[in-house]
Order: C-alpha cells, then sequence, then structure tokens
C-alpha cells in the first residue's frame, strides 16, 4: 500500500486500471512477504537529524554511470507500460527526463529502446536513459538487445541477475495472466536474430559470471547488476569490472523469503567499501525512504510501482508528480536532518 502523499495517485490507478493489470502490477511472488517488508522496513527505521551545520540550500545532483542525474530518485525498469496508459514507456521517458533523472527502460518494455531514449532526448538533448536487461542462454541475441541500446544513445546497461527462473506471481496465476493482450507486444524482442516476430524473453538458471564477463567484453558502456543482496555477490561484481550494483529484491516478484531491500543494502554497502555506486530500490513511498536509503550507503534510489501508478493515473504528468513529489519531500527531510545523510543517524524504531 502506498502511504504519504502518493496514496491518492496510487487510489486513482487502482480505479483506472483493469483489475488484472492493476494486480499484474501491484503484486508480488508467494505470499508476498517481500513485498510488504520492502514497504515495512523503512517503517521500523528513523533518522537522527544533525543540528547547526549552517547549511546551504538543497542541492542533490548525483554521478552515475554514464550519467550525471539532478536528483538520486531513479526510474527503475518495470515491464509493459502500455498496459498502464497508451503513451506507455514514451510517457515515463519524457517525465523522466523532465525531472532531470535517468529512466531505466526495461527490455520488457512495450515501445522498442530507440522511440523511448529519443522520447526522453525530445525533452532534454542530453537526458539519460539506461537499459535493462536479462542475458539471454543465447549470446547472439544478447548482442543484438546490446546494440539495439547502443544504437539508441543509451549510457548504461542494467543487467538483472535475480532471476534465473521467472517469480511464481499468486495473482497472474489466479487471474490466468500469462501474456500481453493483443495489440501489445514486447518492442525490443522482435525481429531478432533467427525469430521471426516477437521474440519471448527467456530466464535461464544456467546463466553464470562467464556471461557478465562475455557481456563486459561486448560493449564500452559501463554495466551495472541489479538484483544483489549477498555481500560476497557485491564484491565479485566489483572485481569483475561492474560499473554499480542495485541492491533490490525485485520488488518482491522473485525469492518471497528474500530480505527487505534496505534492510540488505548496509551488509552489500560496507563489501562495496565506496569502490562503485550502489543503488537500491523497493518500497521506496516517499521521501524519507530516500533519505534513510541515501544514509545506509545508496548513491541513488528506484522507483518502481509508484511510478507505474503515476502514469496510469495521469500519463506524463502523473509520473511527473510522483518524481517531483519524491524529491521535493526528499531534500525537504535532508534540510531537517541537517543537510548530511550518514549511518550514524539511522536509528530503530523497535
Ligand atoms: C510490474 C513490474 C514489472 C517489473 N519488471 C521488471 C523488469 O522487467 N526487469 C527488472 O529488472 N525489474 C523489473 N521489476 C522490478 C523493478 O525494477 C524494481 O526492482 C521494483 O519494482 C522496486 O520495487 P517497488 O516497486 O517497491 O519500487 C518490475 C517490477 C514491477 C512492479
Ligand atoms: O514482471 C517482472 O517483474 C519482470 O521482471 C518481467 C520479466 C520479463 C517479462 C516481463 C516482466
Amino acid at each position: 500500500m502506498t502511504g504519504g502523499a502518493l496514496a491518492e495517485l496510487h487510489d486513482r490507478a487502482r480505479e483506472l486500471l483493469d483489475p488484472v493489470h492493476y494486480d499484474y502490477f501491484a503484486g508480488g511472488a508467494g505470499e508476498e512477504t517481500a513485498l510488504a517488508e520492502n514497504e515495512r522496513a523503512f517503517q521500523r527505521l528513523a533518522l537522527l537529524p544533525r543540528v547547526l551545520r549552517g547549511q546551504s540550500r538543497p542541492a542533490t545532483p548525483v554521478q552515475l554511470p554514464g550519467a550525471r542525474a539532478s536528483t538520486p530518485i531513479l526510474v527503475a525498469p518495470t515491464a509493459f507500460h502500455r498496459l498502464a496508459h497508451p503513451d506507455g514507456e514514451l510517457a515515463t521517458a519524457r517525465a523522466a527526463a523532465a525531472a532531470g533523472t535517468v529512466l531505466v527502460s526495461g527490455m520488457a518494455a512495450t515501445v522498442a529502446i530507440g522511440e523511448v531514449a529519443g522520447a526522453a532526448r525530445e525533452v532534454d538533448r542530453n537526458a539519460a536513459v539506461w537499459f535493462q536487461l536479462y542475458l539471454q542462454p543465447d549470446a547472439k541475441i544478447t548482442e543484438c538487445l546490446v546494440r539495439r541500446a547502443e544504437d539508441a544513445g543509451c549510457s548504461a546497461l542494467v543487467v538483472t541477475v535475480d532471476s534465473p527462473v521467472f517469480g511464481r506471481h499468486g495473482r497472474d496465476h489466479r487471474h490466468g495472466f500469462h501474456d500481453l493482450p493483443p495489440g501489445f507486444a514486447a518492442e525490443n524482442m522482435r525481429d531478432l536474430p533467427g525469430s521471426p516476430g516477437v521474440r519471448d524473453i527467456e530466464m535461464c538458471q544456467e546463466i553464470s559470471w562467464r556471461y557478465v564477463e562475455a557481456l563486459r567484453r561486448m560493449t564500452g558502456l559501463p554495466v551495472l547488476l541489479k538484483g544483489i543482496l549477498h555481500p560476497e555477490d557485491a564484491k565479485i561484481a566489483v572485481d569483475g569490472g561492474m560499473a554499480g550494483l542495485v541492491v533490490s529484491n525485485h520488488g518482491g516478484r522473485q525469492l518471497d523469503v528474500a530480505p527487505a531491500a534496505i534492510d540488505a543494502l548496509p551488509r552489500v554497502a560496507e563489501a562495496v567499501g565506496g569502490r562503485i555506486p550502489v543503488l537500491v530500490d523497493g518500497g521506496i513511498r516517499r521521501g524519507s525512504d530516500v533519505a534513510i536509503a541515501l544514509a545506509l550507503g545508496a548513491t541513488a534510489v528506484g522507483v518502481g510501482r509508484p511510478v507505474l501508478w503515476g502514469l496510469a493515473a495521469a500519463g506524463e504528468a502523473g509520473v511527473r508528480q510522483v518524481l517531483e513529489t519524491l524529491r521535493d519531500e526528499y531534500e525537504h527531510v535532508r534540510t531537517l536532518c541537517g543537510g548530511v545523510l550518514a549511518g550514524d543517524q539511522v536509528v530503530s524504531r523497535c
């Protein structure tokens, strides 16, 4: 459940969306424990403000791989935006560019990456768009997707590594929702080598670090790994030349017994030791969640479902409202905290 200032947009989205599509966006894996924990974990945390620090006005830009964002609040990759709004990923891209932040556009987008990146650049010619992908068992397919992202002008790749198999989403199963309705397609998967039409996205449990290394050699783009929770995996990623990590349990849509992303962040940040940026997503619903994540060592955060609610409620303007609200709240909280956010300011409410 979305609390705070974004609750109304969530309610509006729920009213407007087909209930099957609403449940696809809202739902999680298994008993939805990881999904609920992502939000609950933030409620268990509080921030100790520092005082009398003679602050300057808050400016909160962040340097990220291939992007300088004006806020540390990114759009996380989510699938099938045209199910939320007819403009789909084009609207999301325009809103992210207007907010001066990075859109991570998904491999499972319903608009092709070239058009998505083009829409962002029409708003701001320096807009940064990253491309999220799942490594495919056939390296030729992965390589073709990488070239499409490069040709589109994407400035980084985000490889999602928490999905050796598809998550089991009970709500989708109960609705019999397994495929996009007619008229919608995962447009990045169209006309790939050896497959006429739209190819299925494959999850493959044989994918290993060797595939990541092959990808790194395939492209000059920075590569981030998304879905890291274990500190040892974070160390392997740093040693393997990754440009960044996203601590994430995939919004509670993969391993249901996974911890909340924010609870996994401190150990990952410690293992990385500042060598590369560490991002986190899952359960970010208000500005104070952003502040807590940054205090615990994140460089930036990703926002998934709230962006979908904004998109469903009001298209581009709705996504802009989500990003602007989170930014405004975050800057306010940061100022009240004395303009600093460090690990020693985070305390438990329990
Ligand atoms: C409907 C939906 C689709 C998603 N699709 C993808 C995807 O294609 N690739 C991916 O890496 N993550 C995907 N995610 C996970 C998000 O990138 C992100 O990890 C998650 O939504 C963050 O949690 P939040 O929704 O609580 O903000 C999806 C999430 C949702 C809700
Ligand atoms: O729904 C998801 O969470 C997701 O990651 C996904 C993966 C492939 C196709 C569509 C969505």
